[in-house]
């Protein structure tokens, strides 16, 4: 392990110095495109400003046969593109693949200066991002780069689920975790065949009514995903890293999407990824706080003063704890006017008058 004095030190001589602290973006949908397939690749400039994220996908949906086109689409894309407000990540390919030694040494000087964050997938342990984290200062460093690329890492293994805390903790590069609920499940021998979601055999049943066990009782479907997302909540919080729900394979459910993302960010999340175009708003919405939100929060600030003591405001306590929730609610709603002027004109209208 690396001492505290030398853990925000560069790890090659010449590259950019790490951050002290990772930036709180907006990133409330990270939408994942292929840069090998020419319909994909040719919506990609229209779309910077509506997203938060575009993310060029090297590894799994793209065939073992497209990988190279998949980079170079990249490369093409990254030069060409100017994301202005919109934060350009890429997924590379698994470190245990052939291709990622040269994705990594051909995305970071041809477009490392436009990449903001790159996707490591099926990281296992601190091993991994301490492998990245090394390479990336070398190509930095030979590319001349002036600012440090970020690492995000996707949990999709139960190993990695397992040295969660070492792994946000492996380099001040990371900037957060991603569920992958696909891979993992498949790791973890869960039987499910879907990409993220529910399952309607994962449940609770209602008691028998007066013992009567052939009655009608009614079930609770459960999350199958509540347990590895708390877990991901806390270990990037206390790393103060972010923390995303990945992908949700069900596109035409774009109800069952929204819920699921809503749960996560009920849990402390701030985004997750959009498979299709469709997905962006869904996350969009449900990302934000609401309009309520905000104006629920800014009353409880108001009527807290310094932001100690107990208040009742509407029939509730309010106190020193609170008042905390509720200032994280206007911090993120300000991050997000900043960018989002759709969103700042609904937040500057609200009211704080009954
Ligand atoms: C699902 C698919 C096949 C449906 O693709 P489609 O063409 O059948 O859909 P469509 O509704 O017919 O598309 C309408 C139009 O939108 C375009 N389009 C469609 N999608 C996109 C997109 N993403 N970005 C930009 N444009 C898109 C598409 O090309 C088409 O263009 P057109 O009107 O000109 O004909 C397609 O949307 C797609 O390939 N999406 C990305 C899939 C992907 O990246 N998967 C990997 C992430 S999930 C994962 O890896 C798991 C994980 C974490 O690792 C683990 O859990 O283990
Ligand atoms: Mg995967």
């Amino acid at each position: 392990m690396r001492p505290a004095k030398d853990f925000f030190a560069p790890l090659a001589v010449g590259a950019p110095a790490p951050l002290r602290e990772i930036p709180a973006r907006p990133s409330r949908a990270i939408h994942f495109f292929d840069p090998g397939n020419p319909k994909m690749a040719a919506k990609v400039p229209d779309m910077v400003g509506t997203v938060d994220v575009l993310l060029g996908n090297l590894e799994d949906a793209v065939k073992a046969e497209n990988k190279e086109v998949s980079r170079e689409g990249l490369v093409k894309i990254g030069q060409d593109v100017d994301f202005g407000p919109t934060q350009f990540w890429t997924r590379i390919n698994s470190l245990d693949s052939p291709w990622v030694l040269d994705d990594l040494t051909t995305l970071v000087p041809a477009i490392g200066h436009k990449l903001d964050v790159i996707m490591v997938p099926k990281v296992q342990g601190a091993e991994d991002i301490h492998y990245v984290d090394r390479i990336l200062a070398q190509l930095e460093a030979k590319a001349g780069l002036d600012r440090p690329i970020l690492v995000h890492a996707i949990l999709e293994t139960a190993r990695g689920v397992a040295n969660i805390e070492e792994i946000c903790g492996a380099s001040p590069r990371m900037q957060g975790l991603s569920l992958g609920p696909a891979d993992l499940a498949a790791d973890r021998r869960m039987k499910t065949t879907r990409v993220g979601g529910g399952h309607p055999g994962y449940l609770v049943r209602q008691d028998p009514v007066d013992g009567d066990i052939e009655g009608p009782r009614t079930t609770y479907q459960q999350d199958l995903w509540h347990y590895t997302i708390a877990r991901m909540v806390d270990a990037c919080a206390m790393h103060g890293i972010y923390p995303y729900y990945g992908p949700f394979g069900d596109i035409a459910d774009v109800v069952a999407c929204e819920d699921q993302f809503r749960n996560a960010f009920l849990l402390g999340c701030v985004g997750a990824w959009s498979l299709h175009p469709k997905q962006i708003a869904i996350a969009n919405k449900v990302f934000s706080p609401s309009v309520e939100d905000v104006r629920h929060a800014r009353r409880v600030i108001a009527a807290m003063g310094d932001g100690t003591g107990a208040v009742m405001l509407d029939g509730k306590m309010e106190d020193d704890a609170s008042v905390k929730q509720c200032k994280v609610m206007v911090a993120l709603a300000e991050e997000l006017a900043a960018i989002d002027p759709e969103l700042k004109a609904q937040y500057d209208a609200i009211s704080l008058e009954d």
